[in-house]
């Protein structure tokens, strides 16, 4: 027993942030908001998934990845994040790698505890291929997406940078900075908004298991407990899916929720994680994400959003009504859909999930 307490203790102290890493994650997103407006044609390159990627998605990883190895260096590091240096590796790369370079040096030096030199683009390309852990099922394992939504980001919309910490194949710990999301609610289902936050945009969640989901302002003036929506008729409740209808498939989710659960309000589209922090403050009460068959998931792109939203309240599954799980390595290995919501609905919601997947593959 003793030893349990001791183990969860340790574990505790060192899985929350210290001060300065939270400082730099903040600087990350204020240089890729600048970043953002500024990004140049050739900054933008297509992976061999054909997904986009940029300069800022490269440059966060290798800051964040410098920063988390420097925090923790008397403990292993283990990262398992999105992106890896082969592309900038090549001759075509170069040009790019520079950019990159630059970026991560401009953003280190504001940082004061971490300008120990100018890191090379050696250095650079090392920081980003630290990510290159595979995860599991034990031990600890950070876990990054250094731009969720890419696609968002290219448009100027929604974007987050998502990191999250595995220990034993379960999720423990998740920071989602949504730079561009609204302080006051985007949804109808709200129950946080106030009069002084309607303009101001950028929002940083935490939650670490069994303390529940805190939700900061980027700018640090504020800092709230948040809590998922207790709505209970499903009617009410407004939901939640990616812009993109590549990334899910827009007829389900709108079967689902206005012929299955009369859902009056329209969906409310955007990219990337922010779906799950906007959920897990009630500004809607359900996220449905259905891609196309055959597409595996990623933990990277879940981790942090679905931390966030059980420690507010929420509940997160796949269309079978299991938990997601992180063990597996870098895949989530489920190919079925993952669903969202509270507690009260999650029941109804599944079993309109149910049936509308069964009358899509065999239709009346
Ligand atoms: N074909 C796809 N289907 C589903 N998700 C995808 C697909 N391609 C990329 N993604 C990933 O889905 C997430 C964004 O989805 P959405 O915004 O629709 O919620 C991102 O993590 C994106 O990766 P990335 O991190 O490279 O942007
Ligand atoms: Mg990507
Ligand atoms: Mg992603
Ligand atoms: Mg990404």
């Amino acid at each position: 027993m003793l030893l349990g307490v001791r183990h969860w203790k340790k574990r505790s102290e060192s899985c929350s942030f210290s001060g300065s890493v939270q400082a730099t994650f903040v600087k990350v997103l204020n240089i890729e908001m600048k970043v953002q407006k500024v990004l140049l044609q050739s900054d933008v390159h297509l992976k061999s998934d054909k997904t986009p990627v940029t300069v800022a998605d490269y440059g966060s990883q290798a800051i964040v990845s410098f920063v988390l190895e420097k925090e923790l260096s008397t403990e292993p590091f283990s990262l398992v994040a999105e992106e890896d240096s082969g592309d900038l590796r090549m001759e075509s790369g170069q040009e790019i790698l520079h950019r990159i370079t630059k970026l991560v040096n401009d953003t280190l030096v504001i940082e004061e505890s971490y300008t120990v030199a100018t890191l090379s683009s050696e250095d650079v390309l090392r920081a980003i291929d630290s990510g290159k852990s595979e995860g599991g099922s034990s031990g600890r394992h950070w876990v990054l997406d250094p731009i969720d939504g890419t696609k968002g980001f290219l448009r100027g919309d929604q974007y987050a940078i998502a990191l999250a910490l595995l220990d034993e194949g379960k999720v423990v710990l998740g920071v989602l900075a949504c730079p561009n999301l609204p302080l006051a609610s985007i949804g109808t289902n709200n129950k946080h908004s106030s009069e002084s936050s309607n303009e101001k945009v950028g929002c940083l969640f935490s939650a670490k298991v069994g303390e529940g989901t805190f939700m900061h302002s980027l700018d640090g003036s504020s800092l709230i407990k948040v809590h998922v929506s207790d709505i209970e008729n499903p009617e009410e409740a407004s939901f939640f899916e990616s812009f993109e209808a590549a990334h899910t498939s827009h007829d389900l989710s709108s079967a689902i929720a206005k012929v299955k659960l009369g859902v009056k309000a329209p969906p409310i589209r955007i990219d990337s994680q922010a779906k799950y922090g906007a959920l897990s403050r009630g500004d809607g009460a359900i996220y449905l994400r259905l891609p196309c068959k055959g597409y595996r998931e990623k933990i990277w792109d879940h981790a942090a959003g679905s931390i966030v939203v059980t420690e507010a309240g929420g509940v997160v599954t796949d269309v079978a009504g299991n938990p997601l799980d992180f063990s597996k390595g870098e895949h989530l290995d489920r190919d079925t859909g993952i669903i969202v919501t509270n507690r009260k609905l999650m029941p109804s919601l599944l079993k309109a999930v149910r049936e509308s997947i069964q009358e899509k593959v065999s239709p009346m």
